[in-house]
């Protein structure tokens, strides 16, 4: 939620400042820019659908063809022979008429290793197609040769006068591998190609419309991707060696339709700065050397520039504000594996640029489809229809939806080899069907606004800026408080850890001492037992006596039976020799000479076991008492830790 707010956060300070720059156009707000204007240039209206300036000399190139409606625009471009093709002394099957633009593709005669293939499956016979443009580019040396300039002109400068209208544009680059697709569209630093003569071309426009007039703006943004294993790659960020690339995702708007997510726009003030930015893609872009072409382009590339322009009339106080977006396309090359002996990477690469050409060629095709040309949007027909165009089926077709059978005027340059009739009639075939494809360009232009209306924009934006802060300085708040609360919260647990680990350890100690002590107390219980036992069943103390009682002595049943009659009253005994009453004569250990020897070591025995067992009992009742005390703790103890509800008052 955090995020999404600073988002639009972002997003209205974004607004504000295209607002605030065009407050800065508004001559009658920027008096030092704008205060002494004459009347004549004030009644200059907008110049956004500026035309080329080549057409307003009047010097249209005789390749230019006018508008052809909504329908695709397709040319076609044959390149010279290569090194490779001079060394074979390979045969030129093409042939172009200035006039009507058609191209000819002528059988072979000569036994090219090239065509071999071709000539083995089916009869071949010429074929031709007629195209808004065939460039001839095979012979410098011919009248008609077109060049990079004469392709740009026809071509370029016309899909340009568009955007400044305000519409979409899209213009692509189609062929088998080493056809000249890439020096068409980026050429050399001799022989700019397409991209960056129409960057040329747009800061040019743009100086021109500006010294003009002062109340219009422009803001141009450019972004570069590549489409590399069905997946898109940013071009204008750096790659990092060692590390794997980073691809972005697609998504679909209901207004802009597929678009790629995340994807760098920078913004560009003149052509220095584009063009420094189309060459860090350039090098970024992933290239590789194959039989068929030493720079082959293992991706399909795609060059955006979005044009903004804003523009506020003075005479009625209002601002127009036209988007257009102008899509270059560079696309890998259709290639057969046999002629291109690639492996590995190479070959996975090769598959994957067919698999999306050929997707690309189905939606051509599914476009190209009379019934599809008949439903109109909206319509259920449309909607039928739509459904079996398989855009989805490559990223390539996915991205290119609306420059195909959408918001977009359209060109598809098909790039021709020579010498290779095989694979030049496909890519004719291919571009015959393009031409049937009609798109449904609009122009983008933002309802006008006055100069109360702007105002009373910038006060709601200013005010929703407001809000936002607050909310944003009050989520800050609540984060941080709950951030506090959770460091205590885990201080707390800790704590409580801490305790209850102690109170283990103490109840570890208590139990332990209990269990000692009971011990104790069964060793002294078995000590007391065997004592009691003892005076009960006394081991006859004397025997000498009991030999000379042996030897005839009488009587001494009675003494026995006085033992035995004390034995019965052993407990009394000791009881009573508690109250210390010494009278009795046992405790004063007299040896009077009136006493019987056996009497005295009788009394004798009697009083040590007397005070023997009251020490037992001294020391019974001292470890009861302290048992006692220590359960009474160990309770107390157990009962504080636990929490008031739980307490017990066990004593
Ligand atoms: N019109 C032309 N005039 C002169 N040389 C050309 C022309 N077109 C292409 N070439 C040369 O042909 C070779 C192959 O061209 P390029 O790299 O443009 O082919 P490609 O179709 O982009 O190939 P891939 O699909 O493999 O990337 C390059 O050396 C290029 O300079």
């Amino acid at each position: 939620m955090f995020s999404n707010l600073e988002r639009r956060f972002r997003d209205v300070i974004a607004d504000i400042n295209e607002t605030l720059i065009g407050i800065s156009l508004d001559p009658r707000l920027m008096p030092n820019s704008a205060g002494h204007l004459d009347v004549a240039q004030r009644s200059v209206r907008s110049c956004a659908s500026t035309p080329s300036l080549r057409s307003r000399d009047g010097t249209v190139p005789p390749h230019a063809r006018t508008d052809p409606g909504g329908n695709v625009r397709v040319v076609v471009r044959v390149r010279a022979f290569l090194p490779r093709e001079i060394e074979r002394d390979a045969e030129c099957l093409i042939h172009m008429d200035p006039v009507s633009q058609q191209t000819t593709l002528l059988v072979p005669t000569d036994n090219d290793p090239a065509n071999a293939r071709a000539r083995s499956r089916k009869v071949m016979e010429e074929k031709s197609f007629t195209f808004d443009n065939s460039f001839w580019s095979h012979d410098t040396e011919d009248e008609h040769y077109a060049t990079q300039e004469d392709v740009y002109d026809s071509l370029g400068e016309e899909f340009l006068d568009h955007n400044f209208e305000g519409y979409h544009t899209c213009i692509f680059a189609y062929g088998q591998t080493g056809s000249g697709k890439s020096y068409t569209m980026m050429g050399t630093p001799d022989h700019p190609g397409l991209i960056p003569r129409t960057c040329e071309d747009l800061f040019e426009r743009i100086a021109a419309a500006q010294e003009e007039t002062p109340n219009i703006s422009y803001n141009v943004r450019v972004s570069y991707f590549e489409v590399y294993n069905e997946h898109v790659r940013d071009l204008l960020v750096p790659v990092v060696p060692h590390q794997a690339p980073y691809y972005l995702k697609i998504r679909e708007s209901p207004t802009e339709g597929p678009y790629v997510k995340d994807l760098t726009e920078v913004p560009v003030r003149s052509l220095h700065e584009i063009l420094r930015y189309m060459r860090i893609g350039d090098n970024n872009r992933t290239v590789a050397s194959t039989k068929m072409n030493d720079t082959s382009s293992r991706s399909h590339a795609v060059f955006t520039i979005m044009l903004k322009q804003i523009h506020h009339d003075l005479e009625t106080d209002e601002t127009t504000e036209r988007s257009s977006r102008i899509r270059l396309v560079d696309l890998a090359g259709s290639e057969r594996a046999k002629s291109t002996e690639a492996t590995g990477a190479r070959l996975r690469e090769g598959s994957n640029i067919n698999k999306s050409l050929t997707t690309l060629g189905r939606v051509i095709a599914a476009l190209a489809d009379p019934k599809q040309q008949r439903a109109r949007p909206g319509s259920s027909a449309a909607r039928k229809d739509t459904s079996v165009v398989p855009y989805r089926d490559s990223i390539l077709t996915w991205l290119l939806k609306d420059s195909l059978g959408g918001n977009s005027k359209t060109a598809m340059i098909a790039c021709i080899a020579p010498s290779d009739y095989e694979e030049t009639l496909s890519t004719l075939r291919y571009a015959d069907q393009a031409k049937r494809i009609r798109t449904r360009a609009v122009v983008n232009q933002v309802d006008s606004i006055s100069t109360a209306e702007r105002d009373a924009q910038i006060a709601a934006m200013a005010d929703e800026i407001r809000q936002l802060q607050l909310v944003v300085g009050d989520s800050r708040r609540r984060e941080k408080d709950a951030r506090e609360a959770e460091e205590k919260l885990e201080e707390y647990q800790a704590r409580v850890r801490g305790l209850q680990q102690a109170m283990e350890e103490r109840t570890l100690v208590a139990e332990g001492k209990i269990r000692s002590l009971q011990t104790e107390n069964d060793a002294l219980r078995l000590h007391l037992k065997l004592a009691l036992e003892s005076l009960r069943n006394p081991i006859p103390a004397f025997t000498i006596r009991e030999e000379e009682e042996a030897e005839g002595a009488d009587g001494t049943d009675e003494n026995s039976g006085d033992a035995k009659k004390g034995d019965g009253n052993d407990v009394d005994a000791v009881h009573n020799d508690d109250d210390g009453d010494d009278d009795d004569g046992y405790a004063s250990g007299g040896t009077g000479p009136e006493e019987p020897p056996e009497q005295v070591g009788y009394e004798r025995h009697a009083d040590d076991m007397h005070e023997y067992m009251s020490g037992l009992l001294r020391d019974l009742g001292m470890f009861r008492r302290k048992i006692g005390d220590d359960k009474t703790r160990f309770v107390d103890e157990l009962s504080r830790r636990r929490p008031l509800g739980e307490r017990t008052n066990i004593i």
